[in-house]
């Protein structure tokens, strides 16, 4: 097995490309296959209707529009991710994951969804610490949050006339296309959930007890314009909370589903899993997050599904601000001009066959004695991207993806229900946008485990 080292981290280093003449740029199109980077020259202008929400969780906060991606970033690791919070995430952590084993428990041994219990997971941890309460997914009447999610993903990415014809013929086309309808139903959706927790923010006011009791919302509300040096309206704190909810629910969930998916495809992993968690834990009450130190054949197992199903696949757009060089495979240099969308392919970086000996094989061990992680040092593998816009949620989200499958696969010994193909249930088909879900449902059986 080739292990990936620093050294192979060089070749995608634009420094250490080699000196060569340079190729002219070829128009977008007729490009071989730029790999691990393609760009793109088209640039969305922001419209005014309902997209402006999801504009707010893509340029208020993310992009370099201006500079305010930078200062919602140091909100968002100052007060959200901070030390301050980490209490009362781990604590969060516990009290939702007790929720979901006591709901297997009691299910067992009839078939779950396990995804939307995941999602609600997720939601409640987040909710919990970010909006002071913990809705776990009963916030939307009559749909299910991962639909919701779903939905806002597929939204985000699609292509909307109005985009980039702002005026009255790019507005007539998304009417009868139905897009228009269709984004203005998952806008009031999401919107009337921010506007709610916004609302009753605002009603309690006056009966808060003080900073201790802050969580991101009281935060928010009482930071001064001056303070953030943002012009902090009500459409920008609800933009910051879709990025609290989009970026702190979707992506966790995304992994344990997917590491449950590939260990009910490959049961001998999933039983070398179990057994070293049983063996090193013994048996107990609750695990507590010292305990996953103990497991590293659990964090091999996130970290190969981090490599094959990195939940946000082209990071999040970057823009050259100046000319720079991206090397292809074929060696070729192109010049990439100012001003030009670029996406990175982590997906593709982390199935990349120079870099991994069998990329699409699920094979945790992979990682055994392979220094290669994902904090944005080694560029073979940056599920959580790098550089200045690196993920500053790594820590938060691996210790609940952690936590939550060592618990799974701790209490329940899991199969497939009757009737149904681990080939189905354990499909790998993708669907999404921004961010890739599993298409199909993953629909398990938890079966109590009895301690001998
Ligand atoms: C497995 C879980 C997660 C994955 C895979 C993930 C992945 C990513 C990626 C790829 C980016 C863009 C980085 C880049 O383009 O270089 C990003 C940005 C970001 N993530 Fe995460 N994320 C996860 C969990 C979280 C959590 C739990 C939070 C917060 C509660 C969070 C908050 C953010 C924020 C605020 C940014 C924007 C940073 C910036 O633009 O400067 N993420 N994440």
């Amino acid at each position: 097995m080739r292990t990936p080292t620093k050294s192979s981290k060089a070749s995608y280093n634009r420094q250490s490309a080699p000196t060569r003449e340079v190729a002219s740029p070829k128009p977008l199109g007729t490009l071989p296959r730029i790999w691990p980077c393609y760009a793109a020259t088209a640039s969305r202008p922001r419209s005014p209707g309902p997209k402006r929400i999801f504009y707010g969780f893509l340029d208020v906060a993310f992009t370099p529009y201006g500079d305010h991606w930078r200062k919602t970033r140091k909100i968002f690791v100052h007060h959200l991710l901070g030390p301050r919070r980490a209490e009362s995430f781990s604590s969060a952590r516990a009290v939702e994951i007790r929720h979901l084993i006591n709901y297997l428990s009691a299910a067992s041994p009839n078939p779950v969804n396990l995804d939307d219990k995941i999602f609600d997971l997720a939601d409640g941890v987040l909710g919990a610490v970010a909006f002071g309460k913990s809705y776990r997914g009963k916030q939307f009447e009559g749909q299910v949050l991962r639909e919701v999610i779903v939905e806002a993903m597929h939204m985000i990415d699609s292509f909307s006339a109005e985009d980039f014809f702002p005026n009255f013929f790019g507005w007539t086309i998304d009417l009868l296309t139905g897009h228009k309808a269709r984004l203005d139903k998952c806008f009031h959706k999401l919107d009337g959930y921010l506007e709610m927790v916004l609302n009753e923010h605002l009603d309690r006011e006056n009966t808060r007890k003080g900073d201790d009791d802050d969580d991101l919302v009281d935060v928010l509300l009482g930071l001064s314009n001056e303070e953030t040096g943002l012009p902090l309206s009500k459409e920008h704190i609800k933009a910051i909370f879709m990025n609290a909810f989009l970026g702190g629910v979707d992506t966790s969930a995304i992994v344990i589903i997917w590491a449950m998916s590939e260990l009910i495809r490959n049961p001998q992993t999933m039983q070398k899993a179990q057994a070293e968690i049983r063996t090193k834990l013994g048996a107990k009450p609750t695990l507590e997050p010292d305990d996953l130190g103990k497991l590293t054949f659990l964090k091999m197992i996130v970290k190969e599904t981090l490599r094959l199903h990195p939940p946000v696949p082209l990071l999040l757009p970057r823009e050259t601000r100046r000319t720079c060089q991206i090397r292809a495979e074929n060696n070729n240099i192109y010049n990439i001009s100012p001003r030009t969308r670029v996406l990175v392919n982590a997906w593709a970086i982390g199935r990349d066959p120079n870099k991994w000996n069998n990329p699409s094989e699920f094979s945790p061990e992979r990682f055994k004695g392979n220094e290669v992680d994902f904090r944005g040092q080694h560029f073979e593998f940056v599920p959580f991207g790098g550089g200045r816009r690196i993920c500053p949620g790594i820590s938060n989200s691996i210790a609940t993806i952690e936590l939550t499958l060592a618990n799974l696969l701790y209490w329940f010994d899991w199969e497939v229900a009757e009737g149904m193909k681990v080939e189905e249930i354990g499909s790998l088909e993708e669907e999404g946008g921004v961010t890739t879900h599993k298409r199909t449902k993953l629909t398990l059986v938890p079966i109590n485990y009895a301690w001998p």
